[in-house]
């Protein structure tokens, strides 16, 4: 994993068990390391699709002058938590606080505490769907690969569903459909990046909407993330309607909910889902 970090950040700080640390303050300096993949933002040259360095080292600050707190091994635990929940894309952050001027009766340099706290995973369920070649084998290989992903995890793998095609030029072959639930450190664009990049390698080409496909992989929902931007609507803005989605997940996940309603609710109601077989 690529690596961003940010030493000797400092500002003044409250911390400390006796009372005159709280009530007169001290210098605080922390470093910081985000372990995160820039691959995209090298590609870009885009400061959107990366960490900025500026935003992480103004909300360490923020959270040196917050609390007070008793110990250094809490403040250095709220700013790796801060850094994980705004920035997704971090997996992995090294947090080490130094408190230069900590009231030990003896003389030292420094006094540090470092930890490494990595990201939360996260729940996703992708759908897939294919109506071209060899589509039980690509289903089965595209599970794979998603797999072998060293930040995904597949929990669980719907049966195969045997649909109609809905929507498209006429024609078409029918559709197996698939659903997956996959636990991911990944944050939501770097899994569709990931699902694209498992379409690509099964030769996925994109030309007429809706029309005949070696492979598609959709995000379906991102924990209850609801999110829209120009890559990534989610949840996928037609997953309440569409049976070759809802039918397999159901199956799959007889509890599962989308927009607080019950999946296998939605799949009844889908008007593509009569013509679905389960194999
Ligand atoms: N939740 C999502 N999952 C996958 N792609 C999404 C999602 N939200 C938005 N998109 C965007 O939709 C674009 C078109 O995706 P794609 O070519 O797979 O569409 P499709 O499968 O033909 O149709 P549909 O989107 O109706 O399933 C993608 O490039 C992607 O940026
Ligand atoms: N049966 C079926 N029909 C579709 C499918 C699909 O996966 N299965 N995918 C589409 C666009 O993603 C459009 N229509």
């Amino acid at each position: 994993m690529d690596r961003i970090s940010v030493t000797g950040i400092t500002a003044t700080g409250h911390h400390g068990v006796f009372e005159h640390e709280k009530r007169e303050g001290q210098p605080f300096t922390v470093d910081v390391v985000l372990h995160t993949d820039t691959t995209r933002a090298a590609l870009s040259d885009n400061v959107r699709d990366t960490v900025h360095y500026g935003e992480v080292s103004e909300l360490v600050v923020d959270q040196i002058q917050a609390g007070p707190w008793d110990l250094i091994e809490k403040l250095a635990e709220q700013i790796a938590q801060a850094i994980l929940t705004g920035y997704p894309s971090v997996a992995r952050v090294d947090v080490t606080v130094h408190k230069p001027q900590a009231p030990i009766p003896v003389p030292f340099d420094d006094v540090t505490v470092a930890i490494s706290r990595v990201q939360r995973e996260h729940r996703a369920v992708l759908a897939l769907g294919s109506n071209l070649g060899e589509s039980r084998q690509t289903l089965q290989a595209a599970v794979r690969e998603l797999q072998d992903h060293p930040q995904v995890r597949v929990e669980a793998v719907s049966p195969l569903a045997l649909t109609k095609p809905v929507g498209g030029p006429g024609g078409q072959p029918d559709y197996l459909n698939q659903v997956i639930a996959v636990r991911t450190t990944l944050d939501p664009h770097q899994l569709l990046d990931l699902c694209q990049q498992v379409e690509r390698e099964h030769h996925r080409t994109r030309t007429v909407r809706w029309e005949a496909r070696t492979l598609d992989v959709d995000v379906i929902t991102y924990d209850q993330l609801v999110l829209q931007d120009e890559r990534l609507t989610l949840p996928h803005p037609r997953a309440h309607l569409r049976g070759f989605v809802l039918a397999p997940w159901s199956w799959m996940d007889p509890d599962a909910v989308l927009g607080g309603q019950l999946v296998s609710r939605l799949a009844a109601q889908a008007e593509d889902t009569p013509g679905i077989i389960r194999l």
